[in-house]
């Protein structure tokens, strides 16, 4: 499965392609207080990333044991949003392929994120949606 967060597009039109490509369902991340694609949500970001605040999100019941699990790169590291995911829910045992997009940021810079949220889990680093056969 395709598990997701994306708040103007990008990652949604990738994970988008992965399912077309691999036939896996798409999942996207809903917060229980939605960020607003508008300049004000910079404030709020701002504000979480100071005081280390992680927005909430919904534990899910049913995870495959592979996930292509997508974000986009915020503040030098992984969206606040996926954080929140992978504290409510427990991917241990599972294998990750993930995938970010941003505007100069690559993934690397989020994996010590990736690996504290999800110790448990196989992350296959190397991942990259567009060599999908
Ligand atoms: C709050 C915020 C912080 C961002 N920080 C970074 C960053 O550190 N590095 C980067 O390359 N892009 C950064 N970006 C750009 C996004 O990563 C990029 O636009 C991404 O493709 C957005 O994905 P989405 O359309 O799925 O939400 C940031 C965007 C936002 C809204």
């Amino acid at each position: 499965m395709i598990i997701y967060y994306s708040l103007s597009g990008h990652t949604k039109a990738v994970a988008t392609q992965i399912s077309e490509k691999t036939g896996d369902r798409l999942y996207e991340i809903e917060l229980d207080k939605p960020y607003k694609n508008n300049p004000l949500m910079m404030v709020r970001f701002t504000k979480e990333k100071m005081t280390g605040v992680i927005p909430m999100v919904k534990k899910i019941d049913m995870i495959d044991d592979i996930i292509y699990l997508g974000y986009p790169i915020w503040g030098k590291d992984m969206s606040l949003a996926m954080q929140g995911f992978l504290k409510a829910n427990d991917l241990s045992g599972k294998t990750i392929k993930p995938f970010i997009t941003s505007d100069t940021s690559e993934l690397e810079i989020s994996l010590s994120t990736l690996k504290k949220l999800a110790p448990h889990a196989s992350i296959d680093a190397n991942f990259k949606p567009e060599n999908i056969e």
